[in-house]
C-alpha cells in the first residue's frame, strides 16, 4: 500500500430554486460564503432571537441557477477520475426533504440536459476507458437503499417487484479485520456505458415501483450507487482496486417539525437516527481531528453509517452536497443543514492509493515462465528431434494452442507449442492458415460492404437499429397511451375524494404523478422524433462525405497515373513528390473526413441520447403502470 495523505471532505452549497417567498440572503463565489438574513420577529426554535444574519463559508457555492453539467464538473469531475487512478471516492448528497438531492445525485427523470451525476459519473468513466488503454479494467456497480436499517439491493432484475420487501435485503457482516462486507449485495459486471445505464436505470425504477403506492420512502431512505473499479497495467502484476460511492441521503427534517405519528413516525425516527449517528460519527472525527483524546468513532451505531466508514474519516477522497432550499419558511432547516456542512469540513480523511500486488497473477506468470524455460532447455538440447512427422492429433492440438492464443485478447496471452521443430513449423503452417483466412475474410468484406458502415438508408445496421427503436417506440407508445387513458377516464369518474386526496398530496411534495406522466411523456416522444430525424440528416451528411471522399480518391489515382506517364515520356521521376493538384486534393479529402468524423461523432452522441430517452419513456411507462395499479388497488379496497 502507497502512503497516506490526509485530505479535507470538500463541501459544497447547492441552492434549488424556487418562484415564491425566498428568503433573504447574499452569496460571495469568491470567498464561498453565504448570509442568510433572518428577520428577528420570524426567528424560532432554534434560531437564536438576537442574530440577524447566519453567516457560512464552503468549497464552493452552486447557486439556484446553477445547471447540472456545471455541477458535475465542480463538484465530481476530479473525485471520478481519482477513482479511476485508484483512490476511493464518495460523493454524498444531505439537506432536507425535497432540497434536490436526488436531482443531482441522479438527476430529473424527464430531460437528457437534466440527468445528474451518477448519469454523468458513467459517461465520464466510460469514455476515459478509452484514454488508458495501457490499463486493463474491470468496473462493478451496485445499488442499495438502506430503509429503516434495513438494506435492499435494488439491482434486482425481477420484473415482480411491487415493494421494497420484494427486493433482496443486505446483511451486513464484519470480519476480524474489522472489514464491512455487504452479503446478498449483487455487483454487476458493465463492459461499456450502455451496461451500465441499463443496471443504474434498473435500480432507479426498482427504488421508484418499490416506493408506490404514494408512500413517499424514497424520501426516507438513503441510496448508495458503487462502482467499484478494478485496474491493472498490462503486463504488470499490481492491480488497484478503488470505490466510488454517490450517495442519496434520506430527508434531514426534524420529527417535531413534520408532525406526524404512527408507522411514519416510526420510520421517521429511525431516518433521524441513522442522520444523528452520522452526526455522532462527524463530531467524533472533528473532536479527533482538534487533537481531543478520543480513539471511539461509532461508527457501527446504524448500517449507514457503517457502509460508509471509509467515505468519512477514512480512505478516501469525499465530497458533500449540502443541499437547501431558498425559501423563507424552510430558513431553520437551511441553516442547520450549513450548520453540519461546516462541522463536516472539519473531518480530514486519509486518502491513499489502492494498490496491490495480485498473488494470482504473479502465480499465473511464473507458472508460464517455469513452463516456457523448460520447453527452451529441450529445445536447447535437441531432444524429442529424431521422432517421425506430427500426428493428426498432435497437429490439430497444436492449432487449437494457436486459436486460443490469438483469441485470447488478455495481456497474459502467450504461447508455447513445444520444444521442437516440427511443432513449432506446425505452429506456423496455423499461423499462415489464420492470417490468408483473415486477408481473404477482408477482402470479401470489402467488396460486399464497400466500406459503407454509416449508411443511413437501405439493410445498414445503423439503419436497422433505427427501425426496430423505432418499432420499439411505437409499441411503447399504444401501450403508454392505453395505459395513460385508461387513468384520465378513471380520473374522470373517481368521486371519492380520499384516493386524489393522496394523489395530490404527493403532486404538491414535488413528485410527478401519473397525469403529469401522461404529458411529460408526450413530451419525450415528440422530442425522441426530432432526434431520430435529426440523426437521419446527419447520417445523410456523414454519408454524402464519405461519397465526397471515394470521388477525390479516384482523381488522385487519375492523377497519378497521368503524372507516371508523363515521366515515363520524359524520363523524369516528378511521381516521387506530391504535386500542386494533388496536394489540393489531398486537402479537400482532409476537409471532408473532418466533415465526416465530426458527423460520425454526432451521430454518436445522438445516439446515446436517443438511448437515454428510451430508458426515460420506459421508466415512465413502469411509473404509470404502477401509478395505475396503485389507483385500482386503492379502489378495490
Ligand atoms: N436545482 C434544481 N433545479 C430544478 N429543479 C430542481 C432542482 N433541485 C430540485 N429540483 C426539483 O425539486 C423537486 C424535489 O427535488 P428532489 O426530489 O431532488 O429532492 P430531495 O431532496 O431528493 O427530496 P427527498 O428527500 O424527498 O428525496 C423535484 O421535482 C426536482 O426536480
Amino acid at each position: 500500500m502507497a502512503d497516506a495523505f490526509e485530505s479535507r471532505i470538500d463541501i459544497f452549497l447547492r441552492m434549488r430554486p424556487i418562484e415564491k417567498n425566498l428568503a433573504s440572503y447574499e452569496v460571495d463565489h469568491d470567498d464561498g460564503r453565504v448570509n442568510w438574513v433572518v428577520p428577528r420577529q420570524a426567528a424560532t426554535g432554534m434560531v437564536n432571537h438576537q442574530r440577524e444574519r447566519y453567516s457560512f463559508t464552503f468549497t464552493g457555492i452552486l447557486d439556484t441557477d446553477c445547471k447540472q453539467d456545471l455541477v458535475f464538473e465542480t463538484v465530481a469531475r476530479k473525485v471520478v477520475l481519482g477513482a479511476l487512478d485508484g483512490f476511493n471516492g464518495t460523493i454524498f448528497a444531505y439537506g432536507q426533504t425535497g432540497s434536490g438531492k436526488t436531482y443531482t445525485i441522479t438527476g430529473g427523470t424527464e430531460r437528457y440536459v437534466d440527468r445528474g451525476i451518477i448519469p454523468r459519473a458513467i459517461s465520464l468513466i466510460y469514455s476515459e476507458l478509452a484514454n488508458r488503454s495501457d490499463n486493463c479494467f474491470s468496473i462493478h456497480f451496485s445499488y442499495m437503499e438502506i430503509y429503516n436499517e434495513t438494506g435492499y439491493d435494488l439491482l434486482n432484475p425481477d420484473h415482480e417487484t411491487k415493494s421494497l420487501e420484494d427486493l433482496p435485503k443486505v446483511v451486513l457482516l464484519e470480519d476480524d479485520d474489522t472489514r464491512i462486507h455487504l452479503r446478498n449485495l449483487s455487483a454487476h459486471l458493465a463492459m461499456n456505458e450502455e451496461e451500465a445505464l441499463n443496471l443504474l436505470f434498473m435500480g432507479d425504477t426498482n427504488r421508484m415501483i418499490s416506493s408506490t403506492p404514494m408512500n413517499m420512502a424514497s424520501s426516507r431512505s438513503h441510496c448508495i450507487f458503487t462502482a467499484c473499479i478494478e485496474a491493472r497495467k498490462t503486463g504488470e502484476d499490481v492491480v488497484r482496486k478503488s470505490k466510488l460511492h454517490l450517495v442519496d441521503l434520506a430527508g434531514s427534517e426534524r420529527v417535531s417539525k413534520t408532525g406526524v405519528d404512527g408507522q411514519i413516525l416510526r420510520e421517521a425516527k429511525y431516518i433521524n437516527l441513522s442522520l444523528h449517528f452520522l452526526e455522532q460519527v462527524i463530531i467524533a472525527l472533528q473532536e479527533k481531528s482538534q487533537g481531543k483524546s478520543r480513539t471511539h468513532i461509532p461508527y457501527r451505531n446504524s448500517m449507514m453509517t457503517s457502509v460508509l466508514r471509509d467515505s468519512i474519516g477514512g480512505n478516501c477522497r469525499t465530497v458533500m452536497i449540502a443541499n437547501v432550499s431558498i425559501a423563507q419558511e424552510q430558513l431553520e432547516e437551511t441553516i442547520s443543514t450549513c450548520r453540519f456542512a461546516q462541522r463536516v469540513a472539519m473531518v480530514s480523511n486519509q486518502v491513499m492509493l489502492n494498490e496491490e500486488v495480485d498473488p494470482n497473477i504473479v502465480i499465473k506468470r511464473l507458472k508460464q515462465e517455469v513452463k516456457d524455460l523448460k520447453a527452451e532447455v529441450m529445445f536447447l538440447r535437441g531432444e524429442d528431434v529424431d521422432r517421425g512427422p506430427l500426428t493428426d492429433g498432435e497437429i490439430a492440438m497444436v492449432k487449437n494452442q494457436v486459436n486460443a492464443y490469438v483469441y485470447d485478447l488478455s495481456p497474459e496471452a502467450s504461447f508455447n507449442c513445444g520444444g521442437n521443430m516440427l511443432h513449432i513449423r506446425a505452429a506456423f503452417q496455423a499461423f499462415k492458415e489464420l492470417a490468408t483466412a483473415g486477408v481473404a475474410a477482408k477482402r470479401c468484406s470489402n467488396l460486399q460492404g464497400n466500406g459503407a458502415h454509416m449508411e443511413m438508408s437501405g439493410g445498414s445496421p445503423l439503419h436497422e437499429t433505427i427501425q426496430n427503436l423505432n418499432r420499439q417506440l411505437q409499441q411503447r407508445e399504444n401501450e403508454i397511451n392505453i395505459l395513460v387513458s385508461f387513468i384520465r377516464k378513471r380520473e374522470a369518474g373517481i368521486t371519492r375524494a380520499n384516493a386524489w386526496t393522496q394523489v395530490d398530496s404527493i403532486q404538491l411534495s414535488g413528485r410527478t404523478d401519473s397525469r403529469d406522466s401522461g404529458f411529460t411523456l408526450d413530451e419525450n416522444k415528440a422530442l425522441l422524433r426530432k432526434k431520430y430525424g435529426e440523426a437521419k440528416l446527419l447520417g445523410e451528411g456523414a454519408n454524402k462525405a464519405r461519397e465526397m471522399i471515394n470521388g477525390l480518391k479516384v482523381k488522385i489515382e487519375k492523377r497519378r497515373v497521368e503524372r507516371a506517364m508523363e515521366d515515363l515520356v520524359h524520363g523524369k521521376t516528378s511521381i516521387l513528390h506530391v504535386d500542386v493538384e494533388e496536394e489540393n486534393l489531398i486537402l479537400q479529402i482532409e476537409n471532408e473526413k473532418k466533415t465526416y468524423k465530426d458527423g460520425f461523432s454526432k451521430l454518436r452522441d445522438l445516439k446515446r441520447e436517443i438511448e437515454h430517452l428510451h430508458l426515460i419513456l420506459e421508466q415512465s411507462r413502469s411509473k404509470v403502470q404502477a401509478s395505475f395499479l396503485s389507483i385500482t388497488l386503492f379502489e378495490l379496497n
